[in-house]
């Protein structure tokens, strides 16, 4: 079964007298355990879209199906819980919680979905060790280097098994080595794990990671490879 199916799916934003088509019915179609990238000039919808599948908006016209189940008919409630239980979110700004540590930042998703402690022990030292993080377990965000921070929050995003991880430029505000760490890390967490990924990028070093390359232009999808 695909991971996701868009079908037909609309956005139009309106401020003052100016309507933006930020997404103009669009199709697609990720398959489990793809490794793809989103590309386009800057305004051509990524955001919009990464937002809209991982449900944290709603198109106005469309249907967005997360294996399978319809989503954008569910309440707000079944949306929170299907983001917590099937996908990850990687953010260009980290977004980690700044007064928890490495390992607590990367164990709150997993309390949240009700895991036992010694289940979730392992798992968090699992994931840390996984992006090369064991020995900054006790570390605070503003103990960690832009590149150590982003690699908390793939293992955070990792912890509940989800899907999908959707990753809004992820390398944006790292260096070129820690944004080729960042991506290396991913692409090996695709391939153990199975997790597809769908990330957002301008760089083309960051797009030649990627199995498929969806280019976005105008709200539309002007190539799907
Ligand atoms: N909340 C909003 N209100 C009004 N217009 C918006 C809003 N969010 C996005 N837009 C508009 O929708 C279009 C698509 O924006 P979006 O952020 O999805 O593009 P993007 O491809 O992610 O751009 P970037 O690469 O610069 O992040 C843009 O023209 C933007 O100005």
């Amino acid at each position: 079964m695909d991971a996701i199916q868009i079908n037909q799916v609309t956005k139009t934003y309106r401020v003052g007298a100016t309507e933006t088509h930020a997404l103009d019915h669009i199709n697609l179609t990720i398959g489990e355990g793809e490794f793809t990238a989103l590309v386009g000039p800057s305004g051509s919808g990524k955001t919009t879209l990464l937002q809209i599948i991982g449900c944290l908006d709603k198109p106005d016209q469309g249907t967005v199906l997360i294996k399978g189940q319809e989503v954008t008919r569910l309440s707000a409630n079944q949306r929170a819980d299907l983001r917590r239980t099937s996908i990850g979110f990687v953010f260009q700004f980290f977004a980690l919680v700044p007064v928890l540590t490495a390992y607590e930042n990367v164990e709150l998703p997993l309390l949240l979905s009700g895991m036992k402690t010694s289940e979730r022990r392992a798992r968090v030292l699992e994931l840390l060790n996984a992006v090369g993080l064991e020995d900054r377990a006790h570390h605070r965000p503003d103990q960690l280097s832009g590149g150590q921070q982003q690699r908390v929050a793939i293992a955070r995003a990792l912890g509940p098994r989800p899907v999908l991880v959707l990753a809004d430029e992820p390398t944006a505000n790292l260096d070129t080595a820690n944004g080729h760490q960042a991506m290396e890390i991913m692409q090996r967490l695709n391939q153990e794990t199975g997790t597809a990924f769908v990330y957002a990028t301008h760089d083309p070093r960051v797009i030649a990671f990627a199995r498929r390359v969806v280019k976005m232009e105008d709200g539309k999808i002007i190539d799907n490879l």
